[in-house]
């Protein structure tokens, strides 16, 4: 039986895997998620998620497991938008999507340590924003969510009164399509279901 190891600190990955109901561990990573500037956001995603289950493989002792990386960017107009620094980005991102569609991408990579095998992929969701005034992102900011998501909002949270539609997987959205991890799982041999 293969141990499944998540490479992530976020809380809201940790809630997803949960939800397969495979018995996992977490082994967090410090990575530099700096990239090349011609690099697709399909290519940035696929890439960091590598670099963060890469990051986590030199932690992990037992050759039974199946290491799991993740990265989540927003795409609005060739723009990409990770993280916001801090209040006044959060608002620009904000400012930037509002009323508009723009793409999630998520990218997952899944290692087998014993086999010596790596499997990358992703997914793209599409999010249309509502129409917001600059009091309404202020207000959104306020509730201090933003801060630790790509594109400054959560689809999860109370980000989902700010949504007006989402075109494809929601969790590729939160972090993690488990759709398409549990495809990739399937390939290194775990059975989901
Ligand atoms: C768009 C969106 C993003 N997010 C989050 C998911 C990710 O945690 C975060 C994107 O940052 P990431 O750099 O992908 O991940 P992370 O730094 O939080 O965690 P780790 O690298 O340790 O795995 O944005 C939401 O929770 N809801 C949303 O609606």
């Amino acid at each position: 039986m293969k141990t499944l190891v998540l490479a992530s600190s976020s809380p809201r990955r940790q809630e997803l895997i949960q939800m397969l109901g495979l018995p996992f561990e977490i082994v967090t990573n410090d990575v530099d998620e700096t990239v090349s500037n011609d690099l697709s956001p399909k290519q940035i995603v696929e890439e960091l998620s590598l670099r963060k289950a890469k990051a986590s493989i030199t932690r992990v002792t037992d050759s039974q497991s199946i290491v799991i990386g993740s990265d989540t960017i927003v795409v609005y107009s060739q723009e990409v938008l990770g993280k916001p620094k801090d209040q006044e980005d959060a608002f620009r991102m904000l400012k930037l999507i509002e009323g508009k569609t723009h793409q999630v991408y998520t990218g997952i990579t899944c290692i087998d340590v014993g086999e010596s095998r790596i499997v990358t992929r992703s997914r793209v969701t599409d999010v249309r924003m509502k129409a917001l005034s600059d009091e309404q992102i202020r207000a959104y900011i306020a509730t201090g969510e933003p801060m630790d998501k790509a594109g400054a909002y959560a689809v999860q949270g109370i980000g989902s009164t700010i949504v007006e539609s989402i075109n494809g997987d929601h969790f590729n959205v939160v972090g993690m399509s488990l759709s398409l991890l549990s495809e990739m799982l399937e390939e290194l041999g775990v059975k989901v279901l």
